[in-house]
């Protein structure tokens, strides 16, 4: 179906359309010229009057044109981004069309043989059916989502991680919200939040009690009283002269006595006592993630689940110290197969880092975001994954949102995470980027090697609870009434 035809000058990039029929922003058209297809994707819609254009400055003239019945002749045109030639290659246009071109609407078929040909199903072409499939083989070149508040990233992540489930992927999500945890995504996998101090390093066992290198002396008695600890702890353990249970019991005394020892000659008194606070107040607030039975945290991460890890519970420090703890297991775990194949992690993992803006923060040095580094650079070769997800994108370390090959955009409104979007990207333009404020909840723009094409794709909604969805208040107000009134004899509720 013709919608318009190109009008005034057009490159090999794009061209303007004057329309005849109606179209969105984000529709595919097909333009045939020179004996080739090529693609084109709507990226704006404008409209205009020949007659009453921006120079008019009489409103009395349109009141009278309205008066005397006559139609104002408006016109709508469209910018279109010429993707490629529908020649199987997907080559970029040689020639630009000329004035005249006819477009149409792209067929199902035309976009089929584009965007239906990944792996995993993750929605449909918006304003039409033609489904989207993504490749998985390109996650390994990570993936970010982002958006502004209440667009879909987590429905998102929902849909993602289920599919790659049922094509045996393995997916680690670190709940920042708890919105996956015990939801209704299949092949779920939650896992405690729990860490064996034997397997921690002293920075990681430092970040966990908000202890931070330029706390030097501070750093310095608690790195030397935890290394001292290991090295008793782990010859204690091999003559069996204590048991993993005891130490759970015992961890607080002996790591405070530990402290005392190394800072018998430490001038600062104070630092000393801060340290023992620190230990003390980490203690009283997450002795429950504390585990000398806990295994390997690699060991509970499973082949075809999506593996949830609970963090809602933990402040940002204790969420970092998890994080980057796990980051570090796995990437090492992940060389470890590849070098000797019957020991470490034996598959690949896809690893969901939510609130990237706060872990990987360009404004502070977060030891998870040292370790998503490493991934981001290094993880590739390792069939490790990274895939963050913000909804504040301009606070994402640039290094780290640089190497996020693919991208996930939901509507986004923000003009400064537009930019920043924009200058981190290189399969992304700016017409695009333009286009995003005008997505509606769930609809998003796909970039980057898991697709063919840019796509501009309504995300399919995931079908089940998730803890993070918007409540239904009217429902939930209903049914707390109700329940109000058939208990009221026994509960004194909502007086
Ligand atoms: N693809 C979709 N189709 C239909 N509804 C959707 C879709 N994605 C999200 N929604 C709905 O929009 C609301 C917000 O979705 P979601 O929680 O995924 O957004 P979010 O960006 O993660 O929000 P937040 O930043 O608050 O976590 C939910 O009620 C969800 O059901």
């Amino acid at each position: 179906m013709i919608i318009g035809y190109v009008v005034g000058s057009a490159t090999t990039q794009e061209a303007n359309v004057l329309l005849e029929k109606k179209v969105r922003s984000g529709y595919y058209v097909t333009l045939e010229y020179d004996d080739e297809k090529v693609l084109g994707l709507v990226t704006l819609i404008t409209t205009g009057s020949p007659l009453v254009d921006d120079s008019l400055n009489d409103i009395e003239l349109i009141q009278r044109i309205k008066q005397m019945g006559n139609k104002i002749p408006i016109y709508m045109k469209a910018k279109v981004k010429l993707l490629c030639k529908l020649d199987g290659k997907l080559s970029q246009p040689d020639l630009p069309p000329v004035a005249g071109t006819p477009v149409r609407l792209a067929t199902n078929e035309e976009l089929s043989t584009i965007f239906s040909e990944g792996t995993i199903r993750i929605g449909k072409l918006i304003g039409s059916d033609v489904e989207v499939r993504i490749r998985v083989n390109a996650l390994t070149r990570h993936l970010a989502i982002l958006a502004a508040t209440g667009s879909g990233k987590s429905n998102t992540v929902a849909v993602l991680s289920s599919r790659l489930s049922e094509v045996f992927g393995s997916v680690l999500i670190f709940d920042y919200h708890g919105e996956y945890y015990e939801s209704d995504i299949k092949n779920l996998n939650d896992i405690e939040p729990k860490i064996n101090p034997l397997n921690l390093t002293p920075d990681e066992f430092a970040t966990l009690l908000e202890i931070r290198e330029n706390a030097t002396i501070q750093y310095r008695i608690l790195r030397r009283a935890f290394k001292s600890f290991l090295e008793e702890t782990r010859e204690k353990l091999k003559n069996g002269n204590v048991n993993y249970n005891e130490l759970n019991i015992n961890f607080r005394n002996l790591i405070l006595k530990k402290v005392d020892e190394v800072s018998k000659n430490e001038k600062r008194k104070d630092s000393k006592d801060e340290v023992i606070n620190k230990i003390e107040d980490f203690l009283d607030r997450y002795s429950e993630i504390i585990d000398f039975t806990a295994g390997d945290v690699v060991d509970k991460i499973k082949i075809g689940k999506v593996n949830v890890i609970n963090l809602s519970s933990l402040d940002e420090d204790a969420i970092d110290a998890i994080v980057s703890h796990y980051l570090r297991k796995i990437l090492t775990s992940r060389k470890e197969n590849k070098m000797k194949r019957k020991i470490g992690l034996r598959f690949p993992v896809l690893v969901v880092i939510e609130e990237a803006h706060v872990l990987l923060s360009k404004d502070s040095n977060t030891l998870t975001k040292h370790w998503a580094g490493r991934i981001a650079r290094e993880g590739r070769k390792f069939g490790v994954g990274l895939i963050i997800v913000s909804q504040r994108p301009k606070g994402i370390d640039e290094n780290i949102l640089s190497q996020m090959t693919n991208k996930i955009i939901l509507k986004m409104v923000e003009p400064s995470d537009k930019k920043y979007v924009l200058e981190t990207s290189d399969n992304l333009s700016e017409d695009i980027v333009e286009g995003l404020s005008a997505l509606d909840t769930g609809e998003a723009v796909i970039v980057g090697n898991i697709v063919r094409m840019p796509a501009i794709v309504k995300i399919d909604k995931f079908e089940g609870k998730l803890a993070g969805s918007d409540p239904n208040l009217i429902e939930e107000w209903k049914r707390a009434k109700e329940e109000i009134e058939e208990h009221s004899d026994v509960l004194n509720w909502g007086e």
